[in-house]
């Protein structure tokens, strides 16, 4: 069994070609070939006859393994991500977006490749305050979110019953992120009630909206999660104008507020497109 020593850690563990996998995809390599070259490296290393080694000596030689298969940008990336995780700065995702953009795949897809932990959703913050609220306090604290409007006690439509869900439940996730910042939290957040201009995105936090414009292509969105949850897509499909209509609203404000909003078609691209912004504003901010 070969040994992998970190001296600044001062720990010791069996190397794992997984755990190197994964960090070579943080890179934006696709799993097959981050498998492909994790191998390698062990060969590697193996040949060289190595009973103990250093991270040090494993970044070396992937970074090199990189460049031999091509991999240039990627191998640049590595080296970046290997140099943010060793200064355990800590960092939040916000990702917002109407129902059924994608929000919590992604930031499934995400917490993958940063090696995340915690996702939380913002359904889950509601649902939470749903139990400690009642219906007859905060009547639109207990309706989906494009259906909140009909809560409304005056006059009001699909937006401001919706802005009133999203004040009572930003109460929540205000809660989430202040722990986040004091306990130096990595976490993903994911959910409609992320919606820019009510919440403010803390130090080393990265606030991202989803889209998907298409009508058709939202639909299917609805029916391919219906496949695995309980979630039945005819719900959703019948409110659809409703949806469409949260959804201009929330991109209205994430251009207002600067906030970047991501057409999400395809999982790939969008996990890159967001691994990439991370990278170039963490740089900065760095
Ligand atoms: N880029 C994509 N291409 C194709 N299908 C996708 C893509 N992103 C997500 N999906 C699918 O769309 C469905 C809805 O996605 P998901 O449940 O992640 O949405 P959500 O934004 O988290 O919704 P909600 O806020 O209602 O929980 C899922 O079945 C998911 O697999
Ligand atoms: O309120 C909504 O739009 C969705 C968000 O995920 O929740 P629910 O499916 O519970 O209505």
């Amino acid at each position: 069994m070969m040994v992998v020593i970190d001296p600044e850690k001062k720990i010791q563990l069996p190397f794992s070609r997984g755990i190197l996998t994964r960090s070579i995809t943080l890179a934006g390599v696709d799993v097959g070939t981050a498998y492909v070259i994790a191998h390698e490296v062990q060969m590697e290393l193996i040949r060289r006859r190595k009973r103990f080694v250093s991270t040090e000596e494993i970044r070396e030689l992937t970074y090199k393994k990189l460049l031999e298969h091509g991999l240039k940008k990627e191998a640049e990336r590595y080296l970046f991500w290997r140099e943010f995780k060793r200064k355990k700065i800590p960092l939040v995702v916000l990702l917002g977006g109407v129902t059924g953009v994608g929000k919590s795949t992604i930031a499934t897809e995400l917490a993958f490749r940063l090696s995340i932990r915690t996702i939380i959703g913002t359904d889950t913050v509601r649902e939470v305050m749903r139990k400690i609220i009642a219906k007859e306090l905060l009547p639109d604290l207990h309706a989906s979110s494009f259906m909140a409007w009909r809560t409304l006690k005056g006059s009001g439509g699909i937006i401001e019953g919706f802005e009133n869900q999203v004040r009572h439940v930003s109460v929540g996730v205000k809660a989430v992120l202040d722990r986040a910042q004091r306990e130096g939290m990595n976490a993903i957040i994911e959910g409609i009630h992320l919606v820019p201009g009510f919440i403010e995105p803390g130090e080393n936090t990265f606030m991202y909206v989803l889209a998907v414009s298409d009508r058709k292509v939202l639909e299917s969105h609805f029916y391919e999660r219906s496949r695995y949850s309980k979630r039945p897509a005819e719900y959703y499909i019948k409110h659809l104008e409703e949806i469409l209509l949260l959804q201009d609203y929330i991109v209205e404000k994430a251009r207002e507020h600067g906030v970047k909003v991501i057409e999400n078609v395809e999982l790939e691209k969008t996990v890159e497109e967001i691994m990439e912004d991370l990278m170039n504003r963490l740089r900065e901010a760095l």
